[in-house]
């Protein structure tokens, strides 16, 4: 198990230093285009795990949500406290 702040460093270590078989490099070499796309997919399938598939499967597609949501963040040179300060 890890929390948002530690999937966040992880993220950006992988992004700083590049290492040969990262999924989140492949994402990021991909583009803000392919990223975008993956991140409504997980929201899409969010929603449909919400309505009809149960607590469990939804926590599941949200952790994938957050994980694409942060991948962008990193394509757009955004920070946590860019976030942050429109919370
Ligand atoms: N938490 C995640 C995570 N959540 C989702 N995903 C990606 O999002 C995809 C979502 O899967 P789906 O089931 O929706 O789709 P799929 O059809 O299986 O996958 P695709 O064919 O669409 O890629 C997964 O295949 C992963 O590529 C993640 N990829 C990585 N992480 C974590 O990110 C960290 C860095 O990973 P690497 O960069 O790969 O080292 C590690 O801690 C990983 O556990």
């Amino acid at each position: 198990m890890k929390t948002f702040d530690e999937l966040w460093a992880e993220l950006s270590e992988k992004a700083r230093e590049r290492p040969e078989g990262s999924g989140t490099v492949a994402q990021l070499d991909a583009g803000v285009h392919a990223i975008g796309k993956k991140l409504v997919e997980e929201a899409a399938e969010s929603w449909m795990a919400a309505e009809h598939e149960g607590a469990e499967r939804t926590a599941e597609e949200i952790s994938q949500l957050l994980y694409h949501a942060q991948v962008l963040m990193l394509a757009s040179g955004i920070s946590l406290a860019d976030v942050y300060s429109h919370l």
